[in-house]
């Protein structure tokens, strides 16, 4: 059942027994991948084998790519080296919600060097997040979205908090004088480091000067079934103090029966988000059976999902009338 597949230059290799494949994807594939620019950051929080993330690497996007199947996320490595652009895709083995709570946590090490004493909050590879303040407490939300009884993974098969993984970071680049190529404390892709990989093009390239909890500009959400139910990871995900420039397009896959419109869609994913979603794009994928069709949502991630920092909210000051 190993095989190698093309699509638009690309080379994919797979275990069909064990990993999803739909070659009936491929125009979808690279319609979505045209819209990303070189330089942009990509998040795919179901990836697969790579089928998005690869095409946009090759495009010079920096590719952050989960998928909680270890299987997918074995051949997802291999076909970034097959593609060389191991160098840009870092491989994540976690559920969704969690691989997006760990990109946009803050990571320790960074907190640390922060002199305002802010709410330190921070969401490790077990996907729990943590609060250190005295004014600080985990809201439902965050509680929900990163279950503490999760058993996470990052792609190199490691399981540690992003603390410890940062100060292990830290000693074996200062031991061993090595490039650090972690993200948020995890070394995603212990192949990029092997000597002699790196590909002409991409040398000088660190993926750890990418902060992706002040910016990304894609998230790829390819779960038709039940995409739109991860929508809530969103809720308060990204912390205003420390994001720039626009929020990030959202690429959601969903199914539409023949009982469902574009409204009860637009409905269904505005309630999972807890806000409205400006100007939606549907982009209709293909027919998968006669009253059912797999379409495209993307969108901007509304303002309103924004975290607000405590201190960053005006207090109206009584007026002394002495
Ligand atoms: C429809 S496939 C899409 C794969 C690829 N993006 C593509 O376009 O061909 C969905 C993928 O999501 C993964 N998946 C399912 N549930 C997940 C979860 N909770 N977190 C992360 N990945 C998940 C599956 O293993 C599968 O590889």
């Amino acid at each position: 059942m190993v095989t190698e597949v093309k699509q638009y230059g690309a080379t994919f290799k797979l275990d069909y027994s064990l990993v999803y494949w739909n070659s009936r994807l491929e125009h979808e594939h690279i319609r979505l991948v045209s819209q990303f620019q070189a330089g942009e950051t990509v998040c795919d929080m179901f990836a697969g084998v790579g089928p998005f993330a690869i095409p946009a690497a090759q495009k010079g996007c920096i590719v952050y790519a989960n998928d909680l199947n270890p299987d997918s996320v074995h051949y997802l490595r291999i076909n970034a080296e097959i593609n060389k652009v191991e160098d840009r895709v870092s491989a994540y083995n976690m559920d969704a919600r969690a691989f997006m709570c760990q990109l946009m946590s803050m990571p320790a090490s960074e907190i640390k060097a922060e002199s305002l004493p802010v709410i330190l909050e921070t969401c490790n590879s077990q996907g729990n997040r943590r609060v250190s303040s005295e004014e600080g407490s985990l809201s439902k939300d965050v509680k929900d979205k990163c279950p503490s009884n999760a058993n996470y993974q990052d792609s190199s098969g490691d399981s540690c908090t992003t603390a410890a993984a940062a100060a292990n970071t830290k000693r074996r680049s200062e031991n061993c004088d090595e490039e650090d190529t972690s993200v948020n404390g995890l070394n995603p892709t212990p192949h990029s480091q092997k000597l002699g990989r790196r590909n002409k093009k991409l040398r000088g390239f660190k993926p750890s000067s990418i902060r992706t909890w002040e910016h990304i500009d894609h998230v790829i959400m390819n779960l038709p079934a039940s995409a739109l139910q991860f929508l809530d990871v969103f809720k308060g995900l990204l912390q205003r103090k420390y994001w720039r420039g626009n929020l990030p397009w959202i690429h959601c896959y969903c199914f539409m029966r023949s009982t469902e419109t574009k409204e009860s869609l637009i409905d269904e994913a505005e309630t999972t988000l807890n806000a409205k979603i400006q100007d939606p794009i549907f982009h209709r994928v293909r027919d998968v059976a006669p009253n059912k069709a797999m379409l495209c949502l993307s969108f901007r991630l509304p303002e309103s999902c924004f975290k607000e920092d405590a201190r960053d909210i005006a207090v109206p000051i009584e007026q002394s009338h002495g």
